[in-house]
């Protein structure tokens, strides 16, 4: 049982989130995973992705979302809340010894082409100030940052607000459920449905393009991560100015 536990969130991420920790327990969700990685693989390939400038907005340790991505944009911005979610990225980005190791990842999208890569902190629960992007994504990072729906909608609004019209955002989310543990520590995770998504989407000014739903990657799971579902969504702005 969970639901005796406290479940932290915000400033608790600073102290309390280990990235190895996390990081060791992605592999555990490889096969979930994949599925994202085909799925971001087929809508760059689709042409529904593509631009000149990516945010990776909330990704936590990890580079491996962004793989497929990386030959349609030419310039990639990392960014996390954790400082040390962004240093782990940061011993990838200057090769060091101690960077942890992507190539199963990479066997699975092949082929990362060396970009502009840069890190920053946008924080969706705050208003967002930095020059837009041509696509953004945004992967269990809303329900982690959210305590509740009304800041998933203003979230959204605000991942919104720092897109180019006509932009897209690749949204990667789970659904149902309400925790996430990493070692000893238990996160919270807002509990959403598929429905609640696409209106909090819809009243952002996007229209979707494609959704898929995945899989949880079995039960066995369940006691690190109580997810039903994970949600892959391609959304464009609306509002696109026509020069
Ligand atoms: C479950 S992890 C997801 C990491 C990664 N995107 C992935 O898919 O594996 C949640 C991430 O959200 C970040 N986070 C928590 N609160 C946040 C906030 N207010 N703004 C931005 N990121 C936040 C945490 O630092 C953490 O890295």
């Amino acid at each position: 049982m969970t639901d005796c536990k406290v479940s932290l969130l915000g400033a608790d991420y600073h102290d309390k989130f280990d990235p190895r920790m996390y990081l060791q327990l992605k592999e555990r969700y490889l096969e979930v995973d994949m599925e994202f990685h085909r799925q971001l693989h087929y809508s760059c390939k689709q042409g529904m992705f593509k631009g000149e400038r990516l945010l990776e907005l909330g990704e936590g340790p990890g580079i491996s979302r962004l793989i497929a991505a990386t030959t349609y944009f030419s310039e990639i911005v990392f960014s996390d809340y954790t400082a040390s979610c962004r240093e782990e990225v940061r011993k990838w980005i200057e090769n060091r010894e101690d960077a942890y190791d992507w190539s199963r990842h990479f066997k699975f999208v092949a082929d990362l082409k060396g970009n502009g890569l840069v890190t920053m902190i946008p924080d969706p629960l705050e208003p967002i100030t930095c020059d837009p992007f041509d696509g953004i994504i945004v992967a269990s990072c809303l329900e982690a940052a959210c305590p509740d729906i009304a800041s998933f909608e203003s979230s959204v609004k605000a991942v919104s607000s720092i897109l180019k019209p006509g932009g897209v955002v690749i949204h990667w989310g789970r659904l149902g459920g309400n925790f996430c543990k990493v070692g000893d520590a238990q996160f919270h995770a807002l509990t959403t449905t598929e429905e609640i998504v696409r209106e909090a989407y819809k009243q952002a000014g996007f229209t979707m393009i494609h959704s898929v739903n995945v899989g949880n990657g079995g039960d066995d799971l369940q006691h690190l991560a109580d997810a039903k579902n994970y949600l892959f969504i391609v959304a464009r702005k609306q509002n696109v100015t026509h020069d």
